[in-house]
């Protein structure tokens, strides 16, 4: 058995999808009939295929519906369209025979009609429980195949999002997205669309009855009930509508504030803040408490209130109809049968109106979803992109401008060349464009004026996977994933074997940090990294870095106070890690803009001067006015 998306890494896949390998790998030979017996019960789950391409959004995301999701299941869903119409129909056997029973039964005191009836009425029973066990299992099935291949299409799209959508996005939005708007859809596909047909065919299939039975007391029921139930139902309907959206929001919400305090969770600790957002996050539950009650209150009028109209409605008719039957126009039977199919006239329509809620919250879900899948990530790989072969390391860029949003440039009219194996350090005072100018080579954003050369290629004419596969960066902050430590370090290079982990290891001067863990590089370090400290997890990421052997590295340098030990660490593994390949160093402290071949000096998005250390030193400008400030504050510190 392999699981959705899960793929078969491991010696033992089992099931039928592993055979073929080593199908037996490690388990002993007595146990192996009873492997067999066990993986012949195991379901057989093929991988959802995914579609994968850079700069495309999902090739079917603007047209994403309900009928679409369903249609790769369209014989099971004919299946359950069978099973529900039957459904339908055995449920509303029970009046006819009732009737039956007692007129041509007890009145006529026919017993042997009786009996019959009772048989049909058990046949009947059971008939309509199998069918409702299937119908519930054949949704049940259909419902989990279609979120497991949405959820699937979903987070390959977000994988596919330029940087730019997250930077415009809240993580807990995004998250609802995956969590409450699939869970709507499921809601709707596993009930609410059969609830939906049931009750909808039942309302046919009893007026139809009614109007059989007696045309009279039909009329008078439309009469007398239907405007009642349609003006309450209408009003509900709208009632709930706007209920339900207060709920969808204030979900959104609840789990926005929640991701946020847990991705910032430091920093609330640091700054006492735990009272302050534990009682701001009462206020947001608070919206959540407000939206349920007023779904609630609407709730508490609706349903009882048609419970009322429906039994007086019966009220009515009974007395209607018991004239009738003293009249001798309607038997006993036909008038209880009347009465029966009465309410479940009723019935449908309370539910019809409930469940239109679940298909709106299913409909709107779409609607968000769809919005989702069509995002065309800003990042676009070009039609014709080509693979990039592998590079010198020659960045060029070429009156480059840039702003995150249109009406303010971050980046004016840059233009720099960095030769092949040259390591260049962006200085600048804070929000200058250092970090922005690397964003660019990485291709996490495109220029919006200008170009940007690798080895005399537009970035956007090459693949961009075959460019970031020859670019390493190391951000200010690592990451790291939940999971052992060594496959933190070969992250991007995931069948790096044990030997080659072990080089980058030692050739950053990991290799103590390592062999101090309990595990070694078994360790389990948490989400986010937070069990190892700063400087750690600073070399894990150069390691990283050394691991995937980039052409080009860019390297964001931590701006946190490390002590001298890591720090010196830090600094010999990043000598190995330059050795021979063009980076981009984005540099807080002066030793690192010292150790670069070139400096480029940053301000309000333009290079005001660019050369060694020392030519700018003498040269009395910008970069020698912030070293004089770095050395009076070194002095006054030493
Ligand atoms: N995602 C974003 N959306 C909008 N504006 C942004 C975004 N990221 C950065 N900026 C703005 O762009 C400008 C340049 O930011 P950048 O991060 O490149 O500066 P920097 O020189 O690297 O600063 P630092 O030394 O503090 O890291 C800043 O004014 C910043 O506010």
């Amino acid at each position: 058995m392999t699981f959705p998306g899960g793929g078969g890494g491991a010696a033992f896949t089992g099931g039928k999808a592993g055979a073929s390998a080593h199908p037996f790998a490690g388990v002993p030979p007595e146990m192996r009939p009873g492997v067999e017996r066990l993986l012949e019960t195991e379901p057989e789950h093929p991988d959802p295929e995914v579609v994968f391409e850079h700069g495309t959004p999902d090739p079917d995301g603007a047209g994403l519906s309900l009928r679409r999701l369903v249609r790769p299941y369209g014989a099971l869903a004919l299946l359950a369209g069978v099973l529900v119409i039957v459904e339908a129909v055995t449920l509303q056997a029970g009046p006819l025979l009732t009737q039956i029973g007692i007129d041509d039964g007890i009145t006529a005191k026919d017993f042997g009609v009786l009996v019959v009836v009772a048989g049909v009425y058990l046949v009947n029973l059971v008939v309509t429980g199998l069918t409702q066990a299937a119908r519930v299992k054949v949704t049940g099935r259909i419902a989990a195949w279609v979120m497991n291949d949405l959820r699937v299409r979903v987070f390959t799209q977000l994988q596919r999002l330029s940087l730019s959508f997250y930077t415009g996005e809240k993580a807990g939005v995004i998250m609802t997205r995956m969590t409450a708007d699939i869970e709507n859809l499921q809601a709707l596909l596993q009930e609410g669309l059969v609830q939906f047909a049931i009750q909808g065919l039942t309302m046919v299939i009893v007026s139809v009855v009614l109007f059989t039975y007696d045309v009279e007391l039909a009329l008078i029921t439309i009469v007398l009930v239907v405007p009642v139930m349609t003006a309450m139902s209408l009003w509900f309907r709208r009632a709930s509508a706007k209920g339900y959206l207060r709920v969808r929001d204030a979900t959104a919400d609840v789990i926005a504030d929640l991701s946020e305090s847990l991705q910032g969770v430091r920093v609330v600790t640091a700054h006492n803040r735990q009272r302050r957002n534990a009682e701001h996050h009462r206020q947001v539950t608070g919206g959540y408490f407000d939206a349920s009650l007023q779904t609630g209150r609407i709730n508490s009028i609706y349903t009882p209130g048609t419970q009322v109209v429906g039994v007086a409605g019966q009220i009515v008719l009974l007395a209607i109809g018991a004239g009738m039957v003293t009249d001798g126009t309607l038997t006993i039977g036909e008038l209880v049968a009347f009465l029966l199919y009465l309410g479940s006239f009723f019935q449908p329509i309370q539910q019809l109106v409930q469940q239109y809620n679940t298909y709106q919250q299913g409909q709107s879900s779409v609607v968000k979803l769809r919005q989702l899948l069509s995002t065309r990530p800003e990042v676009a790989e070009a039609p014709g992109a080509v693979d990039l072969p592998r590079v010198e390391g020659e960045i060029t860029f070429e009156d480059v401008s840039f702003g995150y949003l249109p009406d303010r440039p971050v980046i004016s009219d840059v233009s720099l060349e960095i030769r092949a194996s040259e390591t260049v350090a962006f200085v600048g005072p804070t929000g200058a464009g250092k970090s922005t100018l690397a964003k660019l080579v990485t291709r996490f954003y495109d220029p919006s004026a200008g170009r940007i050369l690798i080895d005399g290629r537009d970035l956007r004419d090459v693949r961009i996977e075959s460019l970031r596969g020859q670019l390493g960066v190391v951000p200010q902050e690592p990451f790291l994933f939940a999971g052992p430590l060594r496959d933190n370090i070969r992250f991007a290079t995931s069948d790096a074997s044990d030997d080659r982990v072990w080089e980058a290891v030692r050739a950053v001067g990991l290799d103590e940090v390592v062999e101090r863990l309990p595990d070694g590089l078994d360790t389990v370090v948490q989400e986010r990294g937070q069990s190892l400290s700063s400087g750690e997890r600073q070399l894990v990421a150069l390691a990283r870095a050394f691991l995937a052997q980039p052409r080009v590295l860019v390297l964001d340098e931590a701006t946190s106070n490390l002590d001298l030990r890591s720090e010196a660490r830090i600094e010999s593994a990043l000598d190995v890690l330059l050795e021979g390949r063009t980076a981009i160093l984005i540099a807080h402290r002066l030793s690192t803009a010292m150790k670069a071949d070139r400096v480029v000096v940053v301000d309000e998005g333009r290079i005001v001067e660019t050369g060694s250390h020392d030519r700018l030193v003498a040269a009395g400008g910008a970069y020698a006015r912030m070293y004089a400030t770095w050395t009076s504050q070194a002095a006054e510190a030493g």
